[in-house]
């Protein structure tokens, strides 16, 4: 199982990478790599198991994270109307967005970066995403709210970009014209 002893840090090089594509269909090993990512994120909001085994919580989880630089998220995350969205995608792509903005009130934070870096992250406030599950099914999912936020954190994992990269250095602060997102 993935515990924090397998989950790199910011200086790390991996997490300034392009991740590559995942050949599919998926072979056994990038499968169950997936899988594990997914029961990290599952296990890390189980108080009882993060308890037991010192897991940071999160609603996902990028390959890049525990040094495997292949395009693979897991997700599981609130949508604020009382459903759950729990996806593990290969090759998930943002496909189209809004020109409309969003961001998290309360800032954004990374299993990979043990310090609080303060100010808003913009985000697009809906987005279209495409990509494979773990059973080989090609989905489309059209998010909004948390899970797009989240989403786009994930994928920008992908491509090397950290969630502070986002920040008005000028201005961490700076309003943004978009939905805001409590926490
Ligand atoms: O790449 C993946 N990661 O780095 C794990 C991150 C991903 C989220 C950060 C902002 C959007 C996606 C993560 O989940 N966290 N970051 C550090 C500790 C807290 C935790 C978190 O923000 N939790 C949360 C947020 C809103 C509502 C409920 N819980
Ligand atoms: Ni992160």
């Amino acid at each position: 199982m993935i515990t924090m002893k397998d989950i790199i840090r910011e200086g790390h090089p991996t997490l300034r990478k392009v991740a590559e594509p995942v050949p599919l269909p998926a072979s056994e090993e990038d499968k169950a790599t997936l899988k594990s990512m997914m029961e990290y994120v599952q296990n890390s909001q189980n108080p009882e198991i993060a308890g037991m085994y010192g897991l940071r919580p999160g609603i996902g989880l990028a390959a890049p994270q525990i040094n495997v630089s292949k395009r693979m998220i897991a997700v599981q995350v609130p949508d604020g109307k009382g459903d759950i969205i729990s996806y593990a995608l290969f090759n998930p792509k943002i496909v189209s967005h809004s020109v409309e903005k969003s961001y998290l009130t309360a800032g954004e934070g990374c299993l990979s970066v043990d310090r609080e870096v303060p100010g808003y992250v913009p985000r697009y406030a809906r987005v279209t995403v495409e990509g494979t599950t773990l059973e080989g099914e090609s989905v489309k999912l059209r998010l909004k709210g948390l899970p797009a936020i989240c989403f786009q954190h994930e994928i920008d994992h992908l491509n090397g970009v950290m969630f502070y990269d986002h920040i008005n250095d000028a201005n961490p602060y700076e309003p943004i014209d978009g939905v805001p997102i409590e926490r």
